[in-house]
């Protein structure tokens, strides 16, 4: 009995072994065709030499390009945004330059869960994660009374390595970030999310349906093919009824 309880905690320790080493491997491969797509990527050296934070910057610039949503003048959040690229791009858009210097000065606000390092001309807000009630409510004393114009969110769970669970996280994401896009931005303002594709996209479509005039799906050259990203514009919000100060609906 002894000897066979014996051989079974052996075979158990050495199927441990076998199960750690395939996953150092599966890690190794992952980490080296990481490097060989970053070396070989244009979006990286382009991001290098125009002083982004990384490649995503080109993802905004495109959808921007397309869209016109980031003007001089607004009040932007940029949900998940550590580095920064992001946020790099919003304050050059919504800051006045060359004709448009007599417009007013826009205002952007970003936040992450990660550390965000300085970015001029936008307030950060670091190491908060936007799920949590003290997140909100210190992007709304920041805005001090403002409506925002635009809700940008890039958030993105950190990858559990089982697709259609990180899908259901992004979702989860999305709704957090509609929820609060609904409660501080003005009539007419815009939203753009990032999603992965999956079941839940029609649905979270329809929602969206019901707070905005119009929904678009974007899916910029910077975003990479193979990847199930895509970005959602919603625009034109509808409104909703909002909590006034003491709990009353107004
Ligand atoms: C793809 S990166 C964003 C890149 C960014 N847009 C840029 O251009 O530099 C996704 C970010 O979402 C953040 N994130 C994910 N979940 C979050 C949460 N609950 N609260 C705040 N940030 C979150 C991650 O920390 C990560 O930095």
């Amino acid at each position: 009995m002894n000897l066979l309880r014996s051989r079974i905690q052996r075979e158990i320790i050495s199927f441990s072994r076998m199960c750690f080493l395939h996953n150092c491997y599966k890690r190794f491969k992952s980490s080296q065709q990481w490097l060989i797509r970053q070396r070989s990527d244009p979006y990286v050296e382009k991001a290098k030499i125009q002083n982004y934070r990384c490649r995503s910057a080109f993802k905004l610039l495109e959808m921007n390009e397309k869209t016109n949503i980031l003007q001089p003048g607004l009040t932007v959040i940029d949900l998940g945004a550590s580095p920064g690229s992001w946020t790099q791009v919003a304050v050059q858009k919504t800051n006045s330059s060359g004709v448009d210097l007599l417009k007013p000065k826009g205002t952007v606000l970003a936040i992450d869960k990660l550390q965000i390092y300085p970015i001029e001309g936008a307030t950060i807000i670091s190491n908060m994660d936007f799920s949590t009630i003290e997140a909100h409510n210190k992007v709304i004393t920041s805005l001090n009374g403002r409506e925002v114009d635009l809700v940008l969110s890039d958030m993105a769970p950190s990858a559990s390595g089982i697709r259609e669970l990180d899908k259901d996280r992004i979702i989860g994401l999305c709704y957090m970030a509609l929820r609060f896009a609904a409660l501080v931005t003005r009539v007419g303002g815009n939203f753009l999310f990032k999603v992965w594709d999956g079941k839940e996209v029609p649905i979270l479509e329809m929602d969206l349906e019901r707070f905005y005039k119009n929904i678009k799906i974007l899916k910029p050259n910077a975003s990479r093919s193979e990847s199930s990203e895509k970005f959602i514009l919603a625009q034109g919000f509808k409104g909703i009824q909002r909590p006034l100060e003491g709990g009353r609906w107004g």
